[in-house]
């Protein structure tokens, strides 16, 4: 399984970039894990921009007002994906400051909610590249993740 995650506009943050490429530097010997950033912009803009750099994949909106799943359930989920071979890439779509359009929503096969707090997106990536990260330590049997 390849994962693509989809953002607006580079991570500026001084704390952001660290995290990222902390993540990104420990998931890449789990698997393929690329991260397309695309230009920054409105909601439509962004959101059409989301839409096109996934086409093909199993995408999964980003979104407070998503499913809530544990990490394992979530786990299980890309692994039950993965295993009926239907699915080559999961793509996670990063909205910007407005959010995701009603399209994206519409054209997504999930919405995944990281908590019901809503973040920043530069820090909604950080978790997310962690919870990736505690995805790939359950599949490789490491003991990372403990519950
Ligand atoms: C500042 S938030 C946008 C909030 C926007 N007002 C809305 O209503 O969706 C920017 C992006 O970060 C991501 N994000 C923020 N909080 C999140 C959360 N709790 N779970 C999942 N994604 C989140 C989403 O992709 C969101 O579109």
């Amino acid at each position: 399984m390849r994962f693509r995650i989809i953002v607006a506009g580079k991570p500026a943050l001084a704390y952001s970039k660290t995290a990222v490429a902390e993540y990104l530097k420990r998931l890449e010997r789990h698997g393929s894990y690329d991260l397309i950033i695309v230009k920054a912009g409105d909601r439509e803009s962004v959101s059409q921009r989301l839409l096109d750099a996934s086409e093909g994949c199993y995408r999964v909106a980003m979104d407070e007002r998503g499913i809530k799943p544990t990490t394992r359930d979530l786990a299980k989920s890309f692994e039950d994906l993965e295993i009926s071979g239907e699915v080559k890439t999961i793509a996670f779509l990063i909205g910007a400051a407005d959010g995701h359009t009603p399209e994206i929503r519409k054209k997504s096969h999930m919405t995944l909610s990281l908590s019901s707090l809503t973040m920043q997106h530069e820090l909604a990536l950080i978790v997310l590249l962690e919870q990736l990260y505690r995805l790939a330590s359950i599949k490789a049997g490491s003991p990372y993740h403990r519950d």
